[in-house]
């Protein structure tokens, strides 16, 4: 990775991100943007069925109902599904900036144990953006939207043409998707950024 930026803090030319006008009002849900996904798709009976919302400025919220099937330790959650329900806000974020982007980096930190029937009310925003990198920022709460932090992350997404699910999805997930006439109309939303 020699020479290669990775790292999580923007650098001092990055910008302030920027709300697309055709993002969804603050309080409107975000929709699954695939059925199938494991952090937000209807389709997948042990995933997170994780609901996002539109905030003001380039923000989301979302809560994650953690079930028996997420556990690590008895009943507690799995640090790594923690990581998903952040990996997942953060993810939908990019809705808002109507960029296509994929998880570079995510730095979870685990603040408290989150036991199986917890909701955790999770808020991300967008930080700064540099040509296709994307700062953002996530913590998840619980016992209410006020509660204490159990779990934080800072990312780094990176923009990607839809080629790059096409190109690299297995082909039969690809294939249906691509037939799929409210998935193609979902994903062709963000091709039209300028
Ligand atoms: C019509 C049907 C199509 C179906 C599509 C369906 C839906 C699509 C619509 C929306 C869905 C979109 C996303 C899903 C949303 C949420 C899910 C949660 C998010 C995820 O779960 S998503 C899965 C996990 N994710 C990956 O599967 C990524 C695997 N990976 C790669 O695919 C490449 O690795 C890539 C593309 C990341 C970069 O590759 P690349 O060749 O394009 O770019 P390059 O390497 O030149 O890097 C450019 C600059 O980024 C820096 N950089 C690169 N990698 C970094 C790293 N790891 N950490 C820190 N910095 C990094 C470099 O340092 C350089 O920075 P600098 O220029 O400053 O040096």
């Amino acid at each position: 990775m020699s020479g290669r930026n990775t790292a999580l803090t923007p650098p001092d030319d990055a910008a302030a991100p920027v709300r697309h006008p055709d993002a969804p009002a603050p309080g409107e849900p975000l929709g699954a943007h695939y059925g199938h996904c494991f952090g937000c798709g209807e389709g997948q009976p042990h995933g997170l069925h994780l609901e996002a919302r539109a905030g003001e400025g380039v923000r989301v919220s979302a809560e994650f109902t953690v079930k028996p099937a997420h556990q690590g330790a008895p009943g507690l959650a799995h640090g790594g599904v923690l990581a998903t329900a952040l990996d997942e806000t953060l993810g939908s974020l990019n809705w808002l900036l109507r960029v296509i982007a994929v998880t570079g980096r995510l730095e979870t930190d685990f603040v408290r144990p989150v036991p199986v029937g917890t909701v955790l009310y999770l808020e991300a925003e967008v930080t700064a953006v540099a040509g296709r990198k994307i700062y953002s920022t996530a913590v998840g709460r619980i016992g209410g939207p006020q509660g204490p932090v159990a779990v934080r992350a800072d990312a780094l997404f990176i923009e990607v043409k839809v080629d790059h699910f096409i190109d690299n999805g297995r082909p039969e997930e690809i294939r249906a998707a691509m037939s799929d006439p409210d998935q193609v109309r979902r994903t062709r939303a963000f091709e039209v950024n300028p």
